[in-house]
């Protein structure tokens, strides 16, 4: 035998310097749920040790992060039930939670890199991305809606609006009203390939936000985001994203939707991030607290995964865990 595989795995030493994908700091995006209230931190009871926090502690929070290495942010809010509707009033406040929160995190790290996340869903009496009409969700008017809010946040300060909506032409509209307005240096991460799936149970704990059951009132979100079966779709998605201005695409999930991240990564010359998502998250904590899996090595092989596949950069709730165990 005159190769043996196995001489670059005989120490870490020989490992470590053969290996072809690290995580680092640099690569996450810090998902971060923000509430109204003060001195408030409510650990969010599907996702063990991940929290909510008010604006006080969101202070706290984003400068631990920053001092841990971590350099961006990608902000949720969870919104009083009396302020939602059907048409995102609330969204467009520009003294909403939101805005008020891109400002918290600006005073307290001002390089911070600030994400908001856009989509009615946290707004909606309906628990829908968009707004409902006859047992629909309305697309341009939809659009529209969401481009007058990427608007809103990148007053308030943000530095990349991420509509996560999935409605067609959405970028299109707010890079449109972005450049008109003179925020030609707020940039757009597009939710360009978000799957309908069924990871998402937690995250709509933590907002709040599941589609509410009632007559006339789209039970799922199949209409706009992505059949899980779809990969020719997927890229489609993406191409027409980076047309309309999208400075950075999204795979959503991570873990089962890997072989898109390839795809697209093979296919596109912009950063693709991908979504770790909350059920994902969920599984991992839950197999560990019953001694089923080993919590740190999963997350980091998991991480490892999503990098290898392609992605430039990764939105996790392990972000925090991750960069403590790296270093
Ligand atoms: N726009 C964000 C989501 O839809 C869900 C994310 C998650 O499940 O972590
Ligand atoms: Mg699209």
């Amino acid at each position: 035998m005159l190769i043996r595989n196995r001489r670059l795995r005989t120490g870490e030493a020989i490992r470590s310097l053969v290996r072809e994908t690290a995580i680092t700091p640099n690569d996450f995006l810090v998902p971060l749920f923000v509430v109204e209230g003060k001195n408030v931190k409510e650990e969010i009871a599907s996702m063990p040790n991940y929290y909510r926090y008010s604006l006080d502690l969101l202070e706290k929070e984003v400068k631990e992060l920053w001092n841990l290495g971590l350099k961006s942010v990608l902000l949720f809010v969870k919104v009083p039930e009396k302020l939602k509707d059907n048409a995102g009033t609330e969204a467009l406040n520009p003294d909403g939670l939101m805005q008020r929160a891109v400002k918290t995190v600006k005073n307290a790290v001002p390089e911070m890199l600030v994400m908001t996340d856009v989509a009615l869903d946290p707004y909606s009496s309906f628990g829908h991305d968009g707004i409902v009409a006859d047992g629909k969700i309305l697309n341009d008017d939809s659009a529209a809606v969401l481009a007058e809010m990427s608007l809103s946040h990148a007053k308030a300060g943000a530095d990349f609006v991420a509509p996560s909506d999935m409605m067609d032409g959405r970028i299109f509209e707010m890079r449109s009203l972005l450049e008109d307005e003179g925020f030609h240096d707020t940039g757009i991460m597009s939710y360009s390939a978000k799957f309908a799936s069924a990871f998402y149970g937690p995250f709509r704990d933590a907002l709040d936000s599941a589609p509410v059951d009632a007559k006339d009132i789209p039970k799922d979100k199949k209409t706009y985001q992505m059949d899980p079966a779809n990969r020719d779709e997927a890229i489609k998605e993406t191409l027409m994203d980076i047309q309309e201005g999208a400075d950075i695409v999204m795979v959503k999930p991570g873990l089962c939707y890997l072989d898109i991240v390839r795809d697209i990564k093979n296919a596109v010359n912009v950063p693709v991030a991908v979504y770790q998502v909350s059920g994902e998250y969920a599984m991992i904590k839950a197999a560990a607290e019953r001694g089923w899996l080993e919590h740190d090595a999963v997350v980091l092989e998991q991480l490892t995964a999503i990098k290898r596949a392609g992605a430039t950069l990764i939105a996790s709730y392990f972000a925090k865990d991750a960069v403590k165990l790296i270093y």
